[in-house]
């Protein structure tokens, strides 16, 4: 499985956190993320992801762009709905753009733990 991973700053650690949980999951799957959270994945969780731009720079809109073309299955995006982000049209341009291709999307702990959850099931 082909998974995009995304936190902002006040979710980072959450994120981290969460890859700990489902590390032999994840080390299985083909993972690409923005720049910082793909960074803290490899130095802090061991896990080899592709980094992306950081968001502020780009990095949602790539992403946005690889699940347009089919190269992303799922995305895991742990937004802070607390903290304005400059970058907010490229937040918005990402859901929407897994919205228009029906790509999972888990924008909360919660809901990322049911996918993992799930996903890590099927083998
Ligand atoms: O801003 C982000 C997503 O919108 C996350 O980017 P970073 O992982 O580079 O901090």
């Amino acid at each position: 499985m082909r998974i995009a991973l995304i936190a902002h700053d006040g979710k980072k650690a959450d994120m981290v956190e969460l890859a700990r949980e489902f590390q032999p999951f994840l080390a299985g799957c083909t993972l690409c993320a923005t720049g910082t959270t793909g960074g803290r994945l490899q130095h802090e969780v061991g896990l080899t992801v592709e980094c992306l731009l950081s968001g502020p720079l780009g990095g949602d809109l790539q992403i946005g762009a690889r699940l347009a073309v089919g190269q992303v299955d799922a995305v895991i995006f742990l937004r802070d709905p607390m903290t304005p982000q400059p970058h907010e049209p490229d937040i918005n341009a990402l859901v929407r753009a897994c919205d228009v291709h029906d790509i999972p999307c888990a924008t909360n702990l919660a809901s990322a733990k049911l996918l993992l959850a799930q996903w890590s099931q099927r083998g």
